[in-house]
């Protein structure tokens, strides 16, 4: 049975931009659809939100809202969840941590358009390095955060707010060694490779 993939967000990486991951990691094609008629969409999708995947396979179409529920049903899908019950509790603890760290960040990434107090930003990267040496003693001595020789939904999660992070103040990461091998190992999948030489 063929299914085929369309997710639909606003033009930008935001909230869709783990889930583009998750396709690029497995290898697998999606259509990305940016919506600019919002209002008139609005209505007509699950929870009034997006970004939404819209599955469709022999059996029908399936509309799916919710950004992480998005995340973990494609890793159920594509085998990126982790290989055994370790590996998968090990995911979803990075999972959280990151989903944690990613949240506190929101405010200081778009601090112009959230009008966040100066305050809150400078209590963000003097905070920091506290979340990155948790984040670093969860994945320890492995390669990627499930424990296991390949990368789980979690380590995806890692790679965009690393990502977000190198791209809004790169010398956050210096003291990290381990975080910015992970990132350098998951970019360096071809197939991700390939996702971000062309992602706009
Ligand atoms: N928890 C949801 C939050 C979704 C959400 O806040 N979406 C925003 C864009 S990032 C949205 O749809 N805003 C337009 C609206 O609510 O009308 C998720 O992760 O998918």
């Amino acid at each position: 049975m063929s299914t085929s993939y369309e997710l639909l967000y606003f033009p930008l990486r935001g909230r869709a931009e783990p889930i583009r991951l998750m396709f690029a990691t497995a290898n697998v094609d999606f259509t990305n659809t940016p919506i600019t008629n919002w209002p008139e969409l609005k209505p007509k999708t699950p929870l009034g939100q997006l970004p939404v995947l819209v599955e469709r396979s022999d059996s029908g179409e399936r509309q799916i809202a919710q950004s992480m529920a998005i995340v973990r049903h494609l890793a159920r899908v594509f085998d990126l969840a982790g290989k055994d019950e370790a590996e998968k509790t090990n995911a979803d603890v990075a999972a959280e941590t990151i989903n944690d760290w990613r949240s506190k960040f929101a405010p200081v990434q778009f601090a112009a358009f959230m009008h966040t107090d100066q305050a809150v930003i400078d209590k963000y990267w003097a905070d920091l390095p506290a979340t990155l040496r948790t984040a670093e003693g969860l994945l320890g001595s492995c390669t990627w955060f499930g424990g296991g020789e390949s990368p789980t939904y979690a380590d995806v999660l890692a790679f965009d707010t690393l990502d977000n992070h190198l791209s809004t103040k790169p010398e956050s990461l210096a003291d990290f060694p381990k975080l910015r091998a992970l990132h350098d190992r998951l970019r360096a999948l071809p197939s991700v490779a390939g996702y971000l030489e062309k992602r706009a």
